[in-house]
């Protein structure tokens, strides 16, 4: 039905520049970066996350400037990009490509699928055996671990699935180990006690957890689960905060909800505008009023702001089985020619430039929580 007006359809190219809030920093963010700074010399993994829908936007580059200028030690980093299960498939192929550019190490997984987790459970008890190979050499095979176990921190932007991923690592980890009566097949969600609270809006975790164990593996694996840290100000773009929103990775009110719903529609017209057709019978448009008239239509809720709400939200829970996915940056559409991964991470660090966490003095609670990255 689509394909006829498909052919003559000329999508936007350049989304408008409307004036949003560029920044969501807050004030537990900054305690959890002194919290990592402290916790740093003692981590032998940063398991960092993003979602795999938004893999630019979602990137931190502090995490990156971090462990570039050595404050990581001997900490090494595992990037993990979480919600597979909604991420189209050439976002993968573009992942393998940017992080071959970089030569690190990056992995996709669905938080919720125990048999995926299981294989991260398998990946660390692995990474932890070359750690105890290097540091104890022919010892090793005795079956020692470190004094303090295998220490990972599971850290990235806020919503990203950082709990989801704690509370499932946990589950599988008791079930290899025998603590648990329940079996490792299907999703994890629902069935153990969660030791860290998850939720679909931005900033449910506050405060950095104690050491939770996963594994017994050599005197047993241990995560921090995290808050998760925004981007400061001055790395952030509109459009990055636009897909941060998309991806709930920032307070959802933040952004006006037509504004949000008009910049879904550019990206999808971009993709695949067959995915919003059964709101505008098959016909592409560049109108978002046009779309949001459908939507009210097919669901009977009265004004534009309402239905804009409900599609961005329906969105961003992710699309129904079967649907079209949608990727919420636009550097996964381009070509290696016109976007280089490593320039980008070079020009973010720039941008970021020396910084440091403020002690946190009573007075300093009281200023924007941004003044807290001193030049
Ligand atoms: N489809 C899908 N949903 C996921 C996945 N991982 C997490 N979620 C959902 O994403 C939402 C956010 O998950 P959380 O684990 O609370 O995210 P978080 O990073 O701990 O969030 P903060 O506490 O705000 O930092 C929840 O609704 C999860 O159910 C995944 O791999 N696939």
């Amino acid at each position: 039905m689509f394909k006829r007006c498909y052919t003559t359809f000329v999508p936007r190219f350049k989304f408008p520049e409307y004036r949003i809030p560029l920044s969501d920093f807050k004030g537990h963010q900054v305690r959890a970066l002194q919290r990592f700074q402290q916790l740093l010399p003692q981590l032998n993994l940063l398991l960092e996350l993003r979602d795999s829908r938004a893999p630019i936007s979602t990137r931190n580059v502090i995490f990156d400037d971090l462990m570039a200028r050595g404050k990581g030690g001997k900490t090494q980093r595992l990037v993990l990009y979480t919600k597979s299960d909604l991420c189209p498939k050439d976002t993968i192929d573009k992942l393998r490509s940017w992080h071959g550019e970089m030569g690190d190490e990056f992995m996709t997984l669905d938080c919720r699928s125990a048999r995926e987790v299981k294989g991260l459970v398998k990946l660390l008890e692995w990474k932890y055996d070359r750690v105890v190979e290097k540091m104890l050499g022919p010892a090793a095979n005795g079956g020692g671990g470190l004094p303090l176990g295998y220490r990972v921190l599971v850290a990235g932007m806020p919503n990203v699935g950082k709990s989801t991923l704690v509370n499932s690592l946990r589950f599988v980890g008791a079930a290899r180990t025998g603590n648990s009566s329940e079996s490792v097949h299907g999703s994890v969600a629902h069935r153990r006690r969660k030791v860290a609270k998850t939720g679909g809006q931005a900033g449910v975790t506050r405060a950095t957890s104690e050491c939770i164990r996963i594994a017994d593996h050599r005197g047993g694996i241990y995560l921090y689960d995290t808050p998760g840290v925004s981007l400061p100000g001055r790395v952030t773009t509109r459009e990055k905060m636009l897909s941060l929103s998309q991806c709930g990775c920032v307070k959802s009110n933040l952004v006006d909800p037509v504004i949000q719903a008009d910049y879904l529609l550019y990206l999808m017209n971009l993709q695949s505008p067959v995915a919003y057709e059964q709101y505008t019978k098959g016909v592409p448009t560049n109108n978002i009023y046009k779309l949001l008239a459908g939507v009210r239509r097919a669901t009977g809720i009265r004004d534009d702001n309402g239905a804009a709400i409900h599609w961005v939200d329906k969105w961003r829970q992710g699309p129904r089985r079967g649907a079209h996915r949608v990727s919420f940056d636009v550097e996964t559409l381009l070509d290696d020619a016109s976007f280089s991964y490593r320039d980008l991470v070079s020009r973010e660090l720039e941008l970021l430039g020396p910084w440091s966490v403020a002690p946190s003095k009573p007075s300093a609670k009281a200023k924007n929580s941004n003044q807290l990255f001193e030049l």
